[in-house]
Parts: C-alpha cells; sequence; structure tokens
C-alpha cells in the first residue's frame, strides 16, 4: 500500500483572515473612547456577526475597515492590505452596505442599479445592462425594477441596496445592521440573500443587535459591549460556553429546592411546578457529572420527579453570562 499523502503538505496552514484588527482603537475629538483596543480576526469564508447593543462600536469599527475614518491606534487589515492605507486596492473588492442605501427616489430601481454601475470605473459599460438584470433577478426585484425607488417598502430599499453592493463579484460583503428597522418578512427575505451569497463563497461581515439573528445566520460571532471585544469563536463555541440549567418539574418544589440546595445546586428558582438552577460541576469540571447522583437524591427524598434534565444554553445566556447586560432580542 502506498502512502496517498506522500509529498502533500502535512498539516494545512490557517484560513486567511479576510479582516484582521490588532489594537484597533478609535477616540472621537471630545474623548468618546468608541473602540478600545480591538483583535479582530474574520476567517475567509465565514459569515461573521458582529454583535452588540447599541453604542458598543460596531459601525465606528466598521466605518474604520472600509477607510472612512482614520482609527486613534492599532491596525487594520482587509483582505491582507492595511486600511485606510490601501482603501482603492481594496474597496473594488467589497460590497458594502452601511447605514441604509443611498437612493434617488425618483428614479427606478434598475436606474439606481444603473447609476451605481456607471460611478464604477471598473465597470464595463457594454455588460451593464446584463450586470443590473443579474443584481436584480438575484435579489427578487426583477418585477419591480421599473417602479420608483421611492413607492418601495424599506425591505425592497435595503434589497436594491445589497444588489448595489453585489453588482460585481465580491470577496467581501460588509453590512451594517442589515434588517433594522424592517419586519419579520423583510428580515427573512434579508437572511436568506445573505445565506445565498455566502453559499457562493463570499465571506458576509455583519453587525446586528439581535442575538437571534445571529444564531440564524452566523458561523461565527465576536461579542462588543462599550467598545471592546468581549469574546469571538465559532456560533456553536459561543453558545455551549453557556452552561446549561438543570431543570426538574414536581408537584414537591419546596422539597426538591432543599435537596438540590443541600447537593450544591446555586441560583435556585421556582415556577409554578418547575425548579430550575445550575448544577455544581464535578471532580472532572464536567457539569453533567453530578447529575445521577442529583437525581437519585431527589428519588430518595420521595420527591415525585416528573421531569429531570438540562435545557442547552443559548447564546443569549452566554451573551448575558459574558457582559452582565441583558440585551435587545426583540429588536
Ligand atoms: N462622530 C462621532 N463623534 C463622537 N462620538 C461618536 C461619533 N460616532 C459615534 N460616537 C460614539 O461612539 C460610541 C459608539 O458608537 P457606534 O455608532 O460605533 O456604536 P454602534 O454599536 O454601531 O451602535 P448603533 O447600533 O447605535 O449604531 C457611541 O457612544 C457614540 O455616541
Amino acid at each position: 500500500m502506498t502512502d496517498s499523502s506522500a509529498g502533500r503538505a502535512a498539516v494545512p496552514g490557517p484560513a486567511p483572515a479576510v479582516i484582521r484588527t490588532r489594537g484597533l482603537t478609535k477616540r472621537f475629538r471630545g474623548g468618546q473612547l468608541a473602540v478600545d483596543g480591538l483583535d479582530l480576526t474574520v476567517p475567509r469564508g465565514s459569515v461573521f456577526g458582529f454583535l452588540g447593543p447599541n453604542g458598543s462600536g460596531k459601525t465606528t469599527t466598521i466605518r474604520m475597515l472600509m477607510g472612512l475614518i482614520a482609527p486613534t491606534s492599532g491596525t487594520a487589515t482587509v483582505l491582507e492590505a492595511p486600511m485606510p492605507q490601501s482603501v482603492t486596492a481594496v474597496l473594488p473588492r467589497v460590497g458594502a452596505l452601511i447605514e441604509g442605501p443611498a437612493l434617488y427616489g425618483f428614479l427606478s430601481g434598475r436606474d439606481n442599479l444603473v447609476r451605481y454601475d456607471s460611478a464604477d470605473p471598473t465597470a464595463d459599460p457594454r455588460t451593464r445592462d446584463r450586470r443590473v438584470a443579474e443584481a436584480l433577478e438575484r435579489v427578487g426585484l426583477a418585477a419591480a425594477a421599473g417602479k420608483k425607488a421611492r413607492a418601495y417598502s424599506l425591505g425592497m430599499k435595503q434589497r436594491l441596496g445589497l444588489a448595489a453592493a453585489l453588482l460585481q463579484p465580491r470577496e467581501l460583503l460588509v453590512l451594517d445592521e442589515p434588517t433594522n428597522g424592517l419586519d419579520p418578512q423583510g428580515m427573512r427575505e434579508i437572511r436568506a440573500l445573505v445565506r445565498e451569497v455566502a453559499a457562493d463563497g463570499t465571506t458576509v461581515f455583519l453587525s446586528s443587535h439581535l442575538l437571534d439573528e445571529i444564531e440564524q445566520v452566523c458561523t461565527h460571532a465576536a461579542v462588543m459591549s462599550r467598545g471592546r471585544l468581549v469574546v469571538q469563536g465559532t456560533v456553536a463555541e459561543l453558545a455551549a460556553g453557556a452552561r446549561g440549567r438543570l431543570v426538574v418539574r414536581t408537584p414537591d418544589t419546596g422539597q426538591a429546592a432543599r435537596v438540590l440546595a443541600d447537593h450544591g445546586v446555586a441560583d435556585l428558582r421556582t415556577t409554578g411546578d418547575r425548579v430550575d438552577g445550575e448544577p455544581p460541576a464535578d471532580g472532572a469540571g464536567d457539569p453533567d457529572g453530578q447529575l445521577p447522583k442529583l437525581c437519585a437524591a431527589l428519588v430518595e427524598a420521595g420527591v415525585r420527579v416528573r421531569f429531570f434534565g438540562t435545557e442547552r444554553g443559548t447564546l443569549e445566556d452566554a451573551f448575558v453570562a459574558l457582559t452582565g447586560e441583558g440585551f435587545d432580542v426583540a429588536g
């Protein structure tokens, strides 16, 4: 038998980062420290959620990444080129939708895209009509292309903005709060589009203050709080970091809570026939390790156990645990 791996690199290198910042900091005149020492790494091919409450520094970071404002200190590279120094080389490779699209209400959706395309010196005018038609098709606006943009709903305007960002094939798409202000249907449409764009191989970096949005569309996320990065990683890792809670359903809630407290369960809460709390980790640090013992202790004490189990932590639990802040989940 021959070794089929002979001659190949044994260890693949890490996937190159599409966005990387080191110590990125922005202090506005007047003293406001909007972004404070940010170290962000966005892997190629990810759908990266940039999450944080209003005012946590997301837009300021995006504006620095796109070369719209200069950092006070620290560095940012986008597509492996330093920003803002490489802005003219980098921006044609990036589609961006920041703070809502700039549209002319008196022009049709199609003519708005023609204007965007004409403003791009790298776009060949001979193939313009085809590019515009394809972009309209892609965001589901082909049928409404002749309507004036002022007659568009907010969701349609946002989709037109995305069409403008996608006139050219892009390596990176940057979206600042792309579903802000949209109704649930509009939000679903934008999320579906983000998934399609990502499936085509474009890295997507999107900011949001909606946790469920991040859980639904993102592979990776970073959490910001008051200008600082709290945590970053895959969405699965972040959610796993939130410890599951032990849940017991029983008519004997008082007795159950006493037994659980005696066995080290912390933060006990009782609601109706439900008692929940944080189980103690076993000697090996496994939070599930003590569960059989706890269940046995309840039964032994005569508690009528109707349900015993743990609830998986969500990204929201992780966020609250990390920052001590609540979250505007409904938007
Ligand atoms: N041009 C500016 N001059 C002074 N302070 C600013 C400026 N722009 C933003 N800030 C402040 O910097 C902080 C971060 O704002 P930023 O807009 O980056 O947050 P955000 O997370 O994007 O929030 P939002 O979702 O509300 O846009 C806020 O306290 C804001 O008031």
